[in-house]
């Protein structure tokens, strides 16, 4: 067991609506950390239908794709005809149409994102933009946003950090943000 992961804690996840937002961007690591994270809410007993999977075409679009997936929610859960566009600070956007399939609000988001540097200055801008924006989108929210953004610097540790490769060690950091999003969706339920 890694020195850095948590002490596992196991939660009942069969209340929670969880939803997740990921990029496109390195579809190959994309795709397994999805899995895993999926997997892990299945296994902590989340229901298939209470699951929202939204893809956007970048990391630096996660924080805003957060945001809007947890307004239209609310607007859905809420009466009254408040445009999530309300809940936004008052742009006229109806959101609605945006709105994911099932009803209620999401007791927690995972953003997920593979980002690996090149040869400029982009990733450090827009790793430092994406933490900082998911990290405002929960504290103004209440709703737990899991970070679930790989900020690597080559594709061999995206792969190993998406448990690829087969090298020693490889584990897949979805499994662990899906336990995290029980966990914190349960506690705030609580
Ligand atoms: O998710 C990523 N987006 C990346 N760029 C796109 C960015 O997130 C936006 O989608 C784009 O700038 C349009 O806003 C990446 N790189 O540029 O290397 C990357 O590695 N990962």
């Amino acid at each position: 067991m890694s020195l850095k992961a948590p002490a596992p804690e196991h939660h009942e996840g069969s209340a929670l609506r969880i939803g997740i937002v990921h990029a496109r961007w390195n579809q190959a690591v994309i795709e397994p950390l999805l899995a895993g994270t999926k997997a892990k809410l299945l296994e902590c007993g989340v229901k298939e239908s209470n699951i929202v999977i939204e893809s956007v075409p970048g990391s630096w679009e996660l924080p805003i794709a957060v945001q809007r997936l947890y307004a239209a929610s609310q607007v859905q859960s809420s009466s009254g005809g408040a445009t999530a566009g309300d809940l936004l600070g008052g742009s006229t956007t109806d959101l609605t149409a945006l709105a994911a399939p099932a009803s209620g609000p999401f007791d927690a988001i995972i953003a997920i994102g593979v980002l690996i540097k090149g040869e400029t200055m982009h990733f450090e801008y827009i790793s430092d933009s994406v933490s900082q924006g998911l990290m405002r989108v929960s504290l103004d929210t209440g709703v737990p946003v899991i970070f679930g953004v790989l900020t690597v610097l080559n594709e061999a540790q995206a792969l190993h950090r998406a448990g690829q490769g087969g090298a020693p060690g490889a584990h897949n950091h979805g499994e662990d943000w899906g336990l995290a999003a029980v966990e914190m969706g349960v506690k705030r339920k609580a």
